[in-house]
Parts: C-alpha cells; structure tokens; sequence
C-alpha cells in the first residue's frame, strides 16, 4: 500500500455554495464555506436546525439531491480528488468505500424487505469486497463493540430492531467498509444519554484506531465537546467559527457561539443561568441576502453589518466571521460577496 491509501486524507471545502430551488428562486443552504479537516482528526459541526449542516455533510460525498445543487465550490479530498467534479461509477465507488457516511435518520433507511447481513454482503458485492467471509466477520465484530450480538443483528430484519439498534448498524454499514474518510450526520440521536456516550467514544477509538478523518454533525454541543479535536459553527449556511474545540468553547469569540453555548442547560448548578438564544434561526426564505446572517439576533450588531458580509478571518487556530470580532494580528478583510444564482 502506498503512503497516500495508509495516511488519513485532509479535507479541503472551498468557497462552497449549495441551492435548493424553492417558489422564490434557487436559495442558499451552504453559502461560500471553506473548511479544513485536517488529517486525522474529529470535527464537529454545531448549529441549529437549518443552519445548513445536513447540506453540508451530503456535500462531501457530492450526494446533494434535487431540488438542491452545489453551485459552486470545490470538495478536495487527499488521494481522490474533487468529489464535486466526480460523476457516475467513480462517484459511487467513492461512496461507502472511499468516503464512509451516516446520514440522518440512517434507522429509517435500511432496505425493509432484506435482513441487515443480505444488505450487508450487497454492500460488499457492490464495492468489488473479494474477502466476503473478512467483512461479515468485520461487521459483527464492530457491532459487538457497540454492544450487539453481530450474528443475532445480521440475521435480522429493520423491524426487528429498536431505533438505536438500527442506528449503530447504520454506524456500523460506515465503517465495515474502512473508508478514510467518514461522514456522520446525527449517528446518535435515537440513543438514550448512556448508550450515545458509549457509541460516541467507540467511534473515537475507531477513528485513532484506523486513522480517520471524520466530521460529525449533531445538536449535542456537550457530545461533540467529548470527542471532536474541532468544532464548526454554523449559521444560516455560513460556518461562523471553526477552530480547536477547546478554544471554540472556551474562549468562544463568535457572538453566535457565545449565545449557543449560554443556551445550554447545566446539570449542576443553578439550572436558570441557561439562557435560551432569542429569536429563531433564519429559513431559506428569511435569510438575509446581504450583510451578516446573523445580525437579526446579535447583541454586538453595528451599521456595517447590515451591509456587509463578514470574511472568515483567520487568527492563530481560528477562523471567526464577525465584524465585532477583529482578533489581534488579523488584518480586517474586505466584505466577501459570494454568487451562487
Ligand atoms: N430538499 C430541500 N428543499 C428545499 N429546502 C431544503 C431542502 N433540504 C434542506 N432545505 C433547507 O436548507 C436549509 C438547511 O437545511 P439542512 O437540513 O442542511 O440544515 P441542518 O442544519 O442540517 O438542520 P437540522 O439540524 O434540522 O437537520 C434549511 O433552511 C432547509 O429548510
């Protein structure tokens, strides 16, 4: 094997805009991101619900389905390419054996009719997997560890299976494959707290294990804090601050991640110094179409900021789009004005 299939690959979104057609024309949903994974590592992305993060991760595997498009932007992902320019075979080869995914609701996307091993040896016909025996003994060993009985879940149909069983097949179908790459979008959700916990820091062990770069998307700004080296945030379809988790939610600097990680209810202490962020998130059709996302709920808004879009200014670690946020050393660029009709 040569070095490129062995390291993990980095991940390179740039200048990302993704549209869904809607009655008031082709919308935004992911607008001008650019976003680093870095070899190796865990990223989190954060945000409430529309803040483009599912559009995102479907991004990745260029999986953006009508009425949505990417129209503009690159995914460069070390030793494929740009996923964005891939089309047809290569595409679906790219799927699942290059690029591992979870999508949302994953426990409702299993096929009904065959039982989880018959999907399982599809996967593996499907992707040329020689070693068909090597990839059940694979499947059941990762669902083992997820605390399943493999070979009772491989006999198995979806019905037969709780919600949170299901998703760590799910989980599971991601990773059999060992795709460098992995994408995770809510994997946890149907899980109670204990078992999410549990689940989140088998996918760690995993990730080190096999050395991947995985981004995971999820509500749970505490979950993520367990596992992600990096934390994305993202609003109205901008990704208002990325940097090292810690720092992010440390030091927050993006007055949207400040208000996030107030909203956050304690579980000790004085449960009423949680407080909720005013206002709600923008959809596709309120989102302002100049000046800064999130300036309808901003405590720091100023003049510019109904005019002009926030570059995503980079200083040490960090990357934070604010026009109240100039941090030391990072010279203030001009407003970036993205196309995306
Ligand atoms: N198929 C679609 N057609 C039209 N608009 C869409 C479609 N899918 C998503 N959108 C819109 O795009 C925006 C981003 O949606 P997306 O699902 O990416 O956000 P999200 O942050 O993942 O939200 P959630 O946390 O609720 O999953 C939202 O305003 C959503 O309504």
């Amino acid at each position: 094997m040569t070095l490129t299939t062995t390291a993990a690959p980095g991940v390179r979104i740039r200048d990302l805009t993704v549209v869904y057609r809607t009655p008031h024309g082709e919308l935004p949903a992911v607008r001008g991101v650019d976003l680093t994974l870095a070899p190796g590592t865990i990223t989190g992305v954060v945000g409430e619900s529309g803040s483009g993060k599912s559009t995102l991760a479907l991004s990745l595997l260029n999986a953006v389905q009508p009425p949505g498009r990417i129209a503009s932007g690159s995914v460069e992902i070390d030793g494929i390419g740009d996923v964005v320019r891939l089309g047809g075979e290569r595409l679906r080869q790219t799927r699942g054996r290059r690029i591992g995914y979870v999508f949302q609701a994953a426990q409702n996307s299993l096929n009904p009719l065959k039982t989880i091993g018959k999907q399982l040896l599809d996967l593996g016909r499907s992707h040329g997997v020689e070693d068909l025996r090597g990839l059940v003994r694979d499947a059941k060993e990762l669902l083992a560890r997820m605390g399943m009985d493999g070979a009772r879940v491989l006999d198995s149909y979806q019905h037969e299976l709780s919600g949170g069983m299901r998703q760590r097949v799910g989980i599971m179908l991601a990773l059999v494959l060992n795709a460098k790459v992995v994408v995770l979008d809510e994997p946890t959700t149907a899980l109670d707290m204990i078992t999410q916990a549990m689940i989140l820091r088998i996918v760690r062990e995993i990730h080190e294990e096999r050395g991947l770069t995985t981004l995971i998307i999820t509500h749970d700004v505490g979950a993520v804090a367990e596992i992600a080296d990096d934390l994305a945030v993202m609003y109205g379809g901008r990704v208002v601050e990325h940097g090292p988790v810690e720092e992010v939610l440390g030091s927050p600097a993006h007055p949207y991640t400040q208000a996030l990680i107030r909203a956050i209810p304690r579980l000790s202490g004085d449960l009423s110094l949680a407080r909720p962020l005013p206002g709600r998130p923008p959809t596709l059709g309120t989102l302002p179409v100049t000046g800064c996302v999130f300036r309808e709920r901003c405590d720091r808004r100023m003049p510019i900021c109904e005019t002009d879009d926030p570059a995503q200014v980079v200083a040490g670690g960090r990357t934070v789009a604010c026009h109240a946020v100039v941090p030391p050393h990072a010279p203030a660029e001009p407003a970036m004005r993205k196309e995306y009709a």
